[in-house]
């Protein structure tokens, strides 16, 4: 399993404004031998709008990066790419991270402006610089590296380069002013006095150390850097079109500027604060660690992103980077395995589905355990599939490389399939369970339960619900925990351990009470341990129905019985006391997956609602003529909408705060979710009529799923209570801070 994030660049087919003779590239780069006589090439456009359209070129046995000029009129001094290749080329020979340049083209006949080529390197861009999916350490380690790359660009010697006659040099900031404020006024639509305002102040207040010299980037930002697939090293920066020389000091203002944004970067674990990275910045340079003009390089940085977003707007570019709203964007992974997710489905989930379906209805009433059974085997075959084509262990960031709120769309896909999440090995409550111990077990538990569960080799379950004690409230459990010199003693009663069923069924997480009941430690008196389901004195008591039916497919929701269970201390997780601490972690994702899958199972019903609706007559007309029913439909599109967007809401809180912070937002969507599928259901059941409640449309078997939505994983009622804390305690802060 690889523990990292990698990130492909996407591309598109060429947009049309930009297709060019590709046969006469064709032509050009074989004279040019780098491509055989007979070769193919085949050409992408790289999706990101740069101000110089780019193109990925692929041969054979390469693949290239084109860079040219675009079509039609020009800002006079913009789009210089020969510029770009010089620089490169200079720096490439010195070994500075830069993709190494081929060569250049002037002649515009060949594919109607200039252009240039380079190699191309495959690695990591992070085009969400908040860097979602990647743990806070490494995080750190990204940001120190590009600071670092920035540092040793502004250390290298101008002269030694060939690059002294690059730019005009001294008065660097006096000319971005001067420059910038053409640029933008060219291109504004409207006087904007605000701009005309920073302009004067930024005249007026130009640095002392205006006359400093050396190479700079002019674009210096995050996502114009590529990091290697799995380490945190620099390995190519991108986009020289801006570079020149002049003073450095607004290359790094340039690239701190996000940290001052509203969503600022410094509340995200890991992203070192701005003083940290100056000061890294001054120690790699050798010059002292104070940035006496700093607000005048930030002012600057601003004034000059709003001139290239006026001038973007102007000439219809897309705005790439930081200045683009990034709110619930998939990351260029996170489309690509989500459209791999919804072509497995279709190719080979749902029809499993039908088959399993149909199966089971034949079997039905004579052999309860041979349905089960079916189900299994159709399952395990389409799970091999899917293991084979890398779709595994999507839910795990850590795992996946992808984000929270890449999953969310990807969960949404398979809740419209009962077993979908088995398949790709995402089923509650292993995924639960999976992710406790990839956050919060020892190595040695690691080893001996989370890779065979990451492996799909064994399975898990969670008992933390017991039957004689209210557990929506968890301070309430009393399954005991002894220490007993090398080992810890369990006993309890516990209920609805979903999975527990499962002969593959290998541990189960139990929730203990540890310390002695005390209302002031409330939530340091639990614990959480691994029990291996063949230790003695575990015992399977019973299986629940739901709604009277087996839920064989999960496994059962077992009543399990712990009587003077011993296991070694080892066993336990995190320590003593820690349990709330856990379930807190363990929860927020967990909920977050059960709520888009509710969101796909909604999409479901009402897809199956309008079919009925637009096929059945009633009074000599068809359903959906009904006014009732057409309101009907409008409603549930309206609720489903809205969860939707609630939800994506919440996985961006997710990847970007963390479980803790994002508390709100996912008690908010575990009640709507769970609300707006049972509403939906239930009205595509009326539209149904007597079939709705029937075996023979899956419509009373998503019913009863959801239904419990509004129970496990803690009642409404308690969400209700938390978001309402939660609101108070925000509104309280609110009303401080104003005083
Ligand atoms: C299908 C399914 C699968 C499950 N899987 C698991 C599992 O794998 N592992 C596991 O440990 N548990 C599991 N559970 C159990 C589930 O988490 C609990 O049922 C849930 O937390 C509620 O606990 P309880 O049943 O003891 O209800 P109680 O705590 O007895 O609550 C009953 C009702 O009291 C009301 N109530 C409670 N607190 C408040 C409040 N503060 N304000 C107002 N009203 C309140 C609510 O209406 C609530 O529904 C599962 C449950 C179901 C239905």
């Amino acid at each position: 399993q690889g523990y990292n994030c990698e990130m492909e660049e996407p591309t598109t087919p060429v947009r049309q404004q930009h297709k060019f003779n590709v046969g006469r590239l064709q032509r050009y780069l074989t004279a040019k031998t780098l491509l055989s006589n007979n070769g193919t090439l085949t050409v992408r456009q790289y999706s990101a709008g740069q101000s110089n359209p780019t193109f990925l070129i692929q041969t054979p046995s390469n693949s290239y990066v084109l860079r040219k000029q675009p079509p039609g009129e020009l800002l006079p001094g913009a789009h210089k790419v020969d510029r770009e290749y010089r620089v490169q080329k200079a720096l490439f020979s010195v070994g500075f991270p830069v993709p190494q340049p081929l060569l250049h083209c002037a002649d515009i006949k060949v594919i109607g402006t200039e252009f240039y080529l380079m190699q191309h390197v495959k690695g990591r861009i992070f085009r969400d610089l908040r860097l979602p999916g990647v743990s806070p350490a490494e995080r750190t380690a990204l940001y120190v590296a590009a600071v670092e790359v920035l540092a040793k660009l502004h250390s290298l010697d101008l002269p030694s380069l060939n690059l002294e006659a690059y730019g005009r040099g001294p008065g660097y900031c006096r000319r971005q002013v001067s420059t910038w404020t053409k640029q933008y006024t060219a291109a504004a639509h409207r006087d904007i006095p605000a701009m005309n305002e920073l302009s004067d102040w930024l005249m007026k207040n130009l640095p002392a150390s205006d006359n400093e010299v050396t190479l700079v980037h002019g674009d210096y930002r995050l996502d114009n850097l590529i990091f290697h697939p799995t380490e945190a090293r620099v390995i190519a920066v991108l986009d020289w079109e801006l570079s020149t020389t002049g003073q450095p000091l607004a290359d790094l203002a340039y690239f701190l500027m996000p940290h001052y944004w509203p969503a600022s970067l410094s509340v995200i674990t890991g992203i070192p604060t701005v003083g940290d990275l100056i000061s890294i910045y001054c120690r790699c340079r050798g010059i002292p660690p104070a940035l006496p003009q700093l607000n005048f390089y930030l002012a600057l940085s601003v004034f000059k992103m709003a001139g290239i977003a006026q001038v973007c707007t102007k000439f219809q570019q897309p705005l790439t980077g930081p200045t683009k709203d990034r709110l619930f964007l998939q990351t260029a992974k996170g489309q690509a395995v989500l459209q791999q997710v919804k072509d497995f489905m279709r190719q080979y989930v749902l029809p499993a589905q039908k088959v399993s379906s149909k199966s089971c209805q034949e079997q039905r009433g004579c052999k309860p355990w041979l349905t089960f059974s079916l189900c299994i085997i159709v399952c395990v075959c389409v799970q091999i599939k899917a293991r084979e084509a890398g779709l595994w262990n999507l839910f795990l960031p850590a795992v996946s490389g992808l984000t929270q709120l890449d999953y969310a769309y990807i969960a949404e896909e398979t809740g419209r399939c009962v077993f979908a999440p088995e398949v790709f090995n995402c089923q509650a409550p292993d995924t639960g369970n999976m992710e406790v111990l990839h956050m919060f077990g020892s190595e040695e538990q690691k080893k001996k339960w989370l890779e065979p569960l990451l492996r799909g080799e064994i399975r898990s379950c969670f008992c933390m619900t017991e039957p004689d004690v209210a557990s929506s409230d968890a301070t309430n459990m009393e399954c005991s925990l002894h220490r007993d010199k090398d080992d810890y003693i369990i006993n309890g009663k516990k209920w609805w351990s979903s999975g527990a069923g499962n002969p593959q069924c290998k541990v189960a997480i139990v929730m203990c009470r540890s310390g002695s009941w005390d209302v002031k430690i409330r939530h340091s008196q639990h614990s959480m341990i691994l029990v291996p389901m063949d230790t003695a004195g575990v015992k399977l008591i019973r299986p629940l129905t739901v709604f009277g039916q087996d839920d064989a497919i999960h496994g059962g929701h077992f009543e399990v019985h712990f009587e003077n269970v011993r296991v070694p201390a080892s066993n336990i997780i995190l320590g003593e006391g820690r349990g709330f601490e856990i379930a807190q972690g363990r929860l927020g994702p967990g909920r977050l997956h059960h709520c888009m899958r509710a969101v796909g199972l909604a999409e479901l019903a009402l897809e199956l609602l309008c079919q009925r609706a637009a096929t059945r007559h009633t009074f000599g007309k068809k359903l959906y003529q009904h006014e009732v029913i057409a309101h009907w439909i409008a409603e549930c599109r309206l609720m489903i909408e809205q969860t939707r967007l609630l939800t994506l809401n919440a996985a961006h809180a997710l990847d970007t705060l963390g479980s803790r912070a994002a508390r709100k937002e996912i008690a908010m969507i575990k009640v709507a979710a769970g609300r707006m599928a049972c509403k939906v259901v239930d009205i595509a059941i009326q539209v149904y009529g007597g079939a709705g409640v029937s075996g023979d449309v899956p419509l009373a078997q998503m019913y009863s799923y959801v239904r419990t939505l509004r129970i496990a994983d803690g009642p409404d009622e308690v969400h209700l209570s938390s978001i309402a804390n939660l609101e108070l305690r925000d509104q309280l802060k609110k009303a401080q801070a104003k005083l």
